[in-house]
């Protein structure tokens, strides 16, 4: 059946929510990626995983523009990096909580600055606004925590708190930076489970690992990087034959409870 003849709304797909082509990027001139392409369909849940030195990081950092490119490109939701301005779209959580320069804050106030990207210039939040930061609360169940300092929080549920964050932008794209690191087993089961309706309702989820642990059944597609390079593109299921142990052989990296409060590097 012609489509375009029933005047049918447009039916194309949606472009890829990352488009990455020949990716270079060098810190001090020795590259640490060495021409990673690959594009992430809108809608999958894709984990990059790795050893560490890999490269996850920076490619993750490098799809957000946040590290210059060498050469090579990327394209988010169909848009060059550099002309893509629909940030509200995106939702990046960071490893770890930054400080706010020792402001102190509560959970709300902090899930409520996930808005800022949509909110136009000066306008007050709407009550769609305040019911999207009570939803990302209970959601990371973290309702009963809203009026608390963040700081008095465990690593996990500071966790929540950076997803709570960037769910309250009603972004239909995500970027998690090991959301799993130092954080207790509890959170860890109300994290994946967030995770899990975020991909069931089409949301992308692009998350670096360090493995894929309790996330492994939701992880649609695993991009292995070693040495700045792809080393493996495809499923990943501990049924199949291509299970990736991305640290067999190592020692299990040291976890803490509680991560350090810290604000992040910046490129
Ligand atoms: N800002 C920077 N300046 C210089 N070198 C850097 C910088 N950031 C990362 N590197 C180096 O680039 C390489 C890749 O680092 P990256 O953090 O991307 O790896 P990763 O796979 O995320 O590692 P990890 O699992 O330890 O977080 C490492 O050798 C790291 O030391």
């Amino acid at each position: 059946m012609n489509v375009e003849s029933t005047g049918a709304p447009d039916q194309r797909p949606a472009p890829p929510a990352f488009s990455v082509t020949d990716a270079v990027v060098a810190y001090e001139r020795t590259p640490v990626l060495r021409g990673v392409t690959f594009d992430v369909p809108a809608g999958q849940t894709l984990a990059i995983l790795g050893p560490n030195g890999s490269g996850k990081s920076t490619l993750m950092r490098a799809m957000l523009g946040i590290t210059p490119l060498v050469s090579g490109h990327v394209e988010v939701h169909g848009t060059r990096l550099n002309r893509f301005r629909d940030w509200a779209r995106i939702g990046y959580v960071p490893q770890r909580l930054s400080a706010g320069g020792g402001v102190p804050a509560t959970v709300r106030e902090v899930v409520a600055s996930g808005q800022v990207a949509r909110r136009r210039r000066f306008r007050r939040a709407t009550p769609d606004d305040h019911s999207a930061v009570a939803n990302a609360l209970a959601s990371v169940g973290l309702a009963d925590h809203a009026n608390d300092s963040v700081h008095e929080l465990s690593g996990g549920q500071q966790q929540r708190v950076l997803i709570a964050r960037a769910l309250a932008g009603r972004p239909d794209t995500f970027v998690l930076d090991e959301p799993m690191a130092g954080v207790d087993s509890g959170s860890q089961q109300a994290l994946a489970d967030t995770i899990r309706s975020l991909g069931e309702r089409g949301t992308t989820v692009v998350l670096v690992l360090h493995e894929l642990g309790p996330l492994e059944p939701l992880i649609q597609r695993s991009l292995v990087l070693s040495e700045g390079r792809i080393a493996h593109d495809g499923h990943a299921s501990s049924q199949g034959h291509d299970h990736i142990h991305p640290h067999a052989g190592e020692a299990p990296a040291p976890t803490t409870a509680v991560p350090d409060i810290e604000v992040p590097r910046r490129a």
